[in-house]
């Protein structure tokens, strides 16, 4: 613990003694302070500096190594920030004598401490940290000072002992707070006998960083621990790319792959041993030959089960054929519409059956059905479909949400009736759940769930369980866009299982068969796309180029519509890929350069590179239920605050979406980027009236018929592609074949098949329409 092998010259410090405490959250243990410079090998003259970061608890009169970089603030000019930090001990032995007997520590005088050194020397922190015991036979100790040193010294060392040894691996202040705060005085212990508990433990610790502790601390690379921790990481990292399971072999191989060393070789057998270990302490669940995470089995295994509960209760109607006819016909005269036949039988099978999914390509009238079966719901009820005549004691009937709150606000527009977010209607509360579940189940007697394709496995468990037994639910999607972020593909294993009913509208509206955008997106879904489709007309253009006039182009269209005196926040650039050279990361950048350049007037931060200004256009990147924004939510930088200009006394920058307002600390940034362009998955759910789609050879590798459909089918009124038509045209044929691996639609035949009506043979007894009598 001598101070010159305390210092690491390598890097960027700061030795100092703090002033006073700015901001704390204790909590947290974020500080922001002014500390007193002693000395410092940056290039940097001031006596004081203000430091900011994780710390423990900053004392006053004790000295400090800070390492960190320095950063600009708009009001407090130059401030350290801290990486990693420690108490400055002294380099001799009587240094440290000193520090043990300074008024930190009270009631052990300059004799004790004397001894301590004496028996423990230049080593003892460290030795008392890792085992108070050592202190045991110190003569003159009384056992309650011998607490009150201990004490206090895990709880100002103990952090920084933590921090200092994890820096060692490069892991940073944010993710040694963590680690402190679930181990505690145990961190160091843990990470040197078991690196990997840490995998399961401390969410966003790593694998590979746990592997390269382990081998550091020379773990056998057959440990078992290591192994275990291997099978659960290649299960995580399967959630990425939407499976649900993995086949045992398949996960075996990916384990032995990620685990692969020539000198210490796993065997098949090692890996197999090692799952039917975790299998039996159900921290795997393996099923026919199946690897799930045990969340992902329970979700699929509930949904399932919600399913089949549900249709085991089927509607009672007494409702005649000719009765709903006449329903049916006075709506289509006070719509002033005729239903097509696929429409027609989407409203009486949706009126009739109490689950039924409802799938289609733009503007088949998806939302016109919907409202169509609203209205003949409440017909058929004789219930009143305004909010005002029900009260707490009459629950509103039909019930309307949507994955995102774009799509949800939408469903609101297009029926006029109330509509929220799945998270909402299902009460999250922010940490550990929804308070709607099979306990308290939803109130309501119709639902209707929009944008279905985007909801995962374990969404789509949380609801069903809560739909309670007499609700009849409508599920609406387009099976052709990309399938959740999330696990799974619920939507098209619903679909697939051929069990629930379903109508697929296919037949496009005359007053839109004038748009290309949506005869273009019909033409992708039937694999008729080719070079004449792409012609030019009144709503929409195809610009040729390649991928290094891509930025030009797209910023050269922005140009030419601003002079048009359109709206920029109308026009949304979506692109498939972040980092290429015409990456939605480059494309954001010129962007914001066009359209919310730098100015004095403007405020503006900066969190890690990126820029944030007022007026900036940003899309949420996480789930914040708690504060109603959503992943894909867009909204702007109404506001940015300074410390002094808040009563919480940290920055704050202030998004508004929608008219919602929500607050961002710095803490949160990493949760908001750049809108003006934005990824196709991310356009999930949301419309836009124009669309900017740039498609560059560059992306080949993720240009794939249901990316390209969903992008084109965000557009409203009007569609610009830009770039070569060949990687364009390759992009459309060429299908999705990563299959997810789920299991959905084998649960669902095995429980349903032998329980439930087929339906083939009950829909051929129902086949009577209006058509059948023209
Ligand atoms: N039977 C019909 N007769 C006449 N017009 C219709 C009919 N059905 C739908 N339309 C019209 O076609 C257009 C598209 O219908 P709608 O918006 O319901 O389709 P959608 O599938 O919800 O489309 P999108 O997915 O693009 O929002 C609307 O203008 C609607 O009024």
């Amino acid at each position: 613990m001598a101070a010159d092998s305390q210092l690491d010259h390598e890097k960027g410090y700061i030795k100092g003694e703090l002033l006073y405490t700015i901001f704390q959250n204790e909590q947290e243990h974020f500080s922001i302070a002014k500390i007193k410079v002693h000395e410092t090998n940056e290039d940097f003259q001031a006596k004081d500096i203000v430091i900011k970061g994780y710390f423990a608890k900053l004392q006053e009169a004790t000295v400090y190594l800070f390492y960190g970089t320095f950063e600009h603030h708009v009001k407090f000019g130059m401030q350290y920030n801290v990486r990693s930090y420690q108490t400055f001990i002294p380099d001799t032995k009587d240094g440290l004598t000193a520090y043990l007997s300074s008024d930190l520590f009270y009631g052990i005088g300059e004799k004790i401490a004397e001894k301590i050194v004496g028996k423990l020397g230049e080593s003892a922190i460290s030795k008392i940290l890792n085992d108070a015991d050592v202190l045991k036979d110190i003569p003159g100790l009384k056992p309650d000072k011998r607490d009150f040193l201990v004490k206090t010294l895990q709880e100002n060392q103990g952090f920084e002992h933590v921090v200092v040894y994890l820096a060692k691996y490069g892991i940073g202040l944010k993710l040694a707070q963590k680690v402190f705060q679930e181990y505690k005085e145990r961190a160091i212990e843990v990470l040197e006998n078991d690196p990997y508990q840490y995998v399961f433990d401390i969410e966003g610790f790593g694998f590979r960083t746990a592997d390269q502790i382990a081998r550091q601390n020379g773990l056998p690379l057959t440990h078992p621990n290591r192994i275990s921790a291997g099978c659960i990481y290649v299960l995580q990292k399967n959630i990425q790319n939407g499976h649900v399971y993995l086949p045992l072999d398949i996960c075996i191989d990916q384990v032995m792959e990620l685990l692969f060393d020539r000198h210490q070789p796993l065997t098949y057998e090692n890996v197999s041993e090692l799952l039917m270990e975790l299998n039996k302490t159900k921290k795997v669940i393996i099923q026919d030959g199946n690897v799930y995470l045990p969340s992902l089995y329970y979700a699929e295994d509930g949904f399932a089960s919600s399913i089949k509960r549900l249709l085991e209760k089927p509607v009672e109607s007494d409702t005649t054929t000719a009765e709903l006819m006449k329903i049916i016909g006075d709506i289509e005269e006070t719509e002033i519409l005729s239903y097509g036949k696929e429409q027609y039988d989407a409203l009486s099978k949706a009126l009739e059956s109490k689950l039924m999914i409802l799938t289609g390509g733009p503007g088949t009238g998806k939302t016109t059905v919907i409202k169509g079966i609203l209205k003949a719901y409440a017909s058929i009820h004789q219930m009143s479909m305004d909010t005002n005549d029900y009260d707490a004691e009459t629950d509103f009937p039909f019930v309307l949400a949507a994955p995102t709150g774009r799509a949800s606000k939408r469903l609101n527009e297009s029926t006029g009736l109330p509509a929220v977010t799945i998270h909402r209607l299902l009460g999250w509360d922010g940490h550990n759940g929804f308070s709607k579940n099979e306990d308290e189940q939803l109130s309501g007697k119709y639902l209707i769930i929009d944008e279905f394709s985007m909801v995962d496995i374990w969404l789509a468990n949380s609801l069903f369980k809560a739909i309670p037994d007499d609700m009849q639910v409508l599920v609406v999607g387009d099976e052709d866009q990309l399938p959740s972020v999330g696990p799974g593909q619920v939507l098209s294993d619903l679909l697939s299982s051929g069990l629930i009913p379903f109508v697929s509208l296919n037949d496009v509206y005359r007053q839109k068969e004038g748009s290309k955008i949506i005869q273009l997106a019909h033409l992708i879904k039937h694999d008729q796309c080719n070079t004449d489709s792409l012609a030019n007309d009144k709503d929409f253009s195809f610009i040729g180029c390649r991928e290094f006039q891509m930025i030009d182009v797209i910023t050269k269209v922005f140009t030419s519509a601003q002079r048009k005196g359109i709206d920029p926040k109308t026009i949304q650039v979506l692109a498939p890929m972040y980092r290429s050279q015409a990456g939605i990361n480059v494309i954001n950048r010129h962007l914001q350069e066009l359209i919310n350049p730098r100015k004095a007037t403007k405020r503006e931060v900066k969190a890690n590179d990126v820029i944030f200004r007022i007026g900036d256009k940003v899309i949420q990147l996480v789930n914040q239920p708690e504060d109603g924004v959503f992943n894909g939510d867009i909204g702007e930088v109404a506001a940015i605050f300074e410390e002094d200009e808040n009563k919480d006394h940290v920055e704050q920058v202030v998004i508004t979406f929608d008219g919602k307002e929500v607050v961002y600390e710095r803490k949160d940034y990493i949760n908001l980027m750049h809108a003006y362009c934005i990824s196709i998955h991310k356009s999930q759910g949301s419309e836009f009236p124009i669309v900017i789609l740039p498609v560059a050879s560059g992306y080949n590798r993720m240009l794939r018929k249901n990316l390209l459909y969903t992008a084109i089918t965000r557009s409203k009124q009007s569609l610009i592609i830009c770039g070569e038509q060949h990687a364009f045209l390759k992009g459309v044929r060429t299908k999705d074949t990563n299959k997810r691996f789920t299991s959905l639609t084998y649960l669902l035949e095995t429980r349903l098949n032998d329980s439930l009506p087929d339906p083939e043979n009950e829909s051929a007894e129902e086949e009577i329409t209006p058509y059948d009598f023209m």
